[in-house]
């Protein structure tokens, strides 16, 4: 009583608008500590609008302000606590005072949305190491590495587990996907029935369905050699019918159409764009939620579930496919997954696997059309390898040791990784990280950006820029494009630097998968048509037209096929 009785002749003693002032002032101590953090929106909901209307019904009944005042002082205290907020990260007080980076930047995350939302950017990232130095502060609390010695750290030692940024990764339903899980224990028991579907073993029960389905643009596009073809269009077609057969056992039928069936590839782009930006404001994530999903969302999530939930209730496999693994069909015991999981697992491996499948291959078609040597030197190597035109998907193991092959795949992977983005970690450890050899507090979001650190001239030299995948090979002396030779201890290729899928307990769960389907289309492809780039290409805009949503969005690469004789 008495306590209230103080308040009440302090609201009355002083004047409303330093009572809103201090009230803000104290509110940003508490909304700083969260305001990057994944909290209930409730938490928001008090702090930005319970509060102030709770002290200016108190104003109101005793100093009987107007409606006109009140608002005044509504706006006067949110402006405070902005106006905090930007002066507490820009000030030397904050514990990334002393790390370089854009003004926006330190001053809100919405500067990284913002560029995200723009489409490009891992080249503005690049821009900012270039500008800035290996270390960037990239948002008020968050910093990008371009350098491979932070990998390890960041990744690999199991000490930082995913960022806010991460937050987004759960489905409607509530269910959290496996790339979204941050605990690494519950990490790990999500992971472990996909480390057993991903084993070499079980990668090698999905040849028959990695070679039928390579098989397949490759008859479709010989009907096709009349027209300009847009291989971006057929690899996502081939990506997602291969990723419907290898998850659900189902044909989607898109390269068997020749479109985008359901639309559901241009819809999962346009979703991958929300997430990508929504991700970057990570307390945006659940006010977002309680708004009603976009309908390519709603769209999206329908057709997965179906397709899920159709091949849960059927009687089992009728090919080893990853449900058989995920589901332990291959043996009696029950799947450690919930139904709602194992849904939840087929929906992320189709996103996680066919659009970036379809652009890697994208991708190696387009540096290898621009690069004849190259081509041609591949197109020897899968000759040597299968002499006879149409038996290059019988023997898929041949493919891991054929090295210009490899060379040609690991060289697109570097130069345009599908996932060209830094992934996010927090440093939770109470007594901060080294990293890198840089001290960074506790509560900092942390990432190593792919795109620069694959084109970082301290891993990858000479000309790191530029397609060469010689660099991967194993040799005594180089020629390099311009003719100029060069001996090996002028060439760096660090593959401790090379990234595409991550690193540590929460890399690709796909990655041996992955590899076998790009050598296996790289191999039918090139050795069943000479591919020349169509006129109506200019190819200068090829890689100005990529976007960077998380994954890579693509624009057309239109080529023109003639079928090889032998
Ligand atoms: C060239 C093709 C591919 C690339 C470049 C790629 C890249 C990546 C990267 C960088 C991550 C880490 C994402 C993160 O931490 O935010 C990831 C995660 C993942 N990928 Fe892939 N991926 C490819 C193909 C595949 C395929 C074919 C599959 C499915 C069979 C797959 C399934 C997954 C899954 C399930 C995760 C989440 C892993 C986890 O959080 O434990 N990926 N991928």
């Amino acid at each position: 009583m008495a306590l209230l009785q103080l308040a009440q002749d302090a609201f009355r003693r002083s004047h409303p608008a330093s009572v809103m002032g201090w009230a803000a002032v104290a509110c940003y101590a508490l909304y700083h500590k969260y305001l990057n953090k994944p909290v209930h929106p409730l938490y928001h909901f008090c702090l930005l609008l319970v509060v102030p209307a709770a002290l200016l019904a108190l104003l109101q009944a005793i100093h009987r302000i107007s409606v006109a005042q009140e608002c005044g002082y509504a706006l006067f205290y949110w402006l405070v606590m902005a106006s905090a907020t930007v002066v507490y990260r820009i000030s030397p007080f904050h514990p990334l005072a002393n790390y370089p980076g854009p003004l926006a930047a330190k001053i809100s995350k919405l500067y990284l949305a913002y560029l995200t939302a723009k489409g490009r950017a891992h080249e503005d990232v690049r821009a900012l190491h270039s500008k800035y130095g290996d270390v960037v502060r990239i948002g008020p609390n968050e910093l990008s590495f371009n350098r491979s010695d932070a990998i390890q750290t960041i990744y690999a030692d199991k000490t930082m587990p995913k960022g806010p940024y991460y937050v987004a990764r759960t489905n409607l339903a509530g269910v959290v996907q496996l790339d979204g899980v941050r605990d690494f224990k519950e990490h790990a028991r999500r992971r472990r029935p996909w480390n057993k579907a991903m084993n070499s073993a079980a990668i090698k029960s999905y040849e028959p369905i990695v070679s039928s389905t390579a098989s397949q643009p490759l008859g479709e596009l010989s009907r096709r050699i009349h027209n300009d073809v847009n291989i971006s269009d057929w690899m996502s077609f081939y990506g997602f019918d291969f990723m419907g057969r290898m998850v659900f056992g189902r044909e989607w039928g898109m390269l068997k159409e020749g479109r985008d069936v359901n639309d559901y590839w241009h819809t999962m782009d346009k979703c991958l764009t929300i997430v990508s930006w929504s991700s970057q404001i990570p307390w945006s994530v659940p006010i977002i939620r309680l708004m009603k999903p976009p309908p390519e969302v709603l769209k999206m999530q329908k057709i997965s579930d179906d397709s899920a939930t159709a091949r849960l209730t059927s009687e089992g496999s009728r090919v080893k496919d990853l449900y058989y693994y995920l589901l332990n069909e291959d043996d009696s015991s029950k799947s450690e997954l919930t139904r709602d999981e194992c849904i939840s697992e087929g929906v992320v491996a189709i996103v996680a696997g066919s659009d970036t499948a379809a652009t890697a291959l994208t991708h190696l078609c387009y540096y290898l059309l621009t690069h004849p040597d190259s081509l041609k030197k591949l197109r020897q190597e899968i000759e040597e390898a299968y002499p006879t035109l149409g038996s290059e998907l019988d023997d898929l193991s041949r493919q891991a040791e054929m090295p210009y092959l490899n060379a040609c795949i690991n060289e697109t992977l570097r130069l345009l990784p599908p996932v060209l983005t830094g992934l996010q970690r927090s440093v939770t450890a109470g007594s901060g990280a080294i990293i890198a050899g840089y001290f960074v507090p506790e509560g900092v979001d942390v990432s190593v950006h792919h795109y620069s650190v694959h084109r970082n001239s301290q891993d990858f030299s000479p000309i790191p820029d530029t397609f060469w995948p010689d660099r991967w090979l194993d040799q005594d002396a180089y020629v390099l494009p311009n003719g100029d030779v060069i001996g090996k201890g002028e060439v760096r290729t660090n593959r401790g630097a090379f990234m595409p899928f991550s690193v540590g307990p929460q890399q690709c769960a796909g990655k041996n998968l992955a590899m076998v389907e790009l050598r296996a289309v790289a191999c039918g492809l090139f050795r069943r048509f000479d591919l020349s780039l169509s006129e109506r290409m200019n190819i200068c805009d090829y890689e100005k037209g990529l976007r960077d949503a998380y994954t890579t969005v693509r624009g057309p690469l239109y080529v023109k096929l003639k079928p090889r004789k032998e």
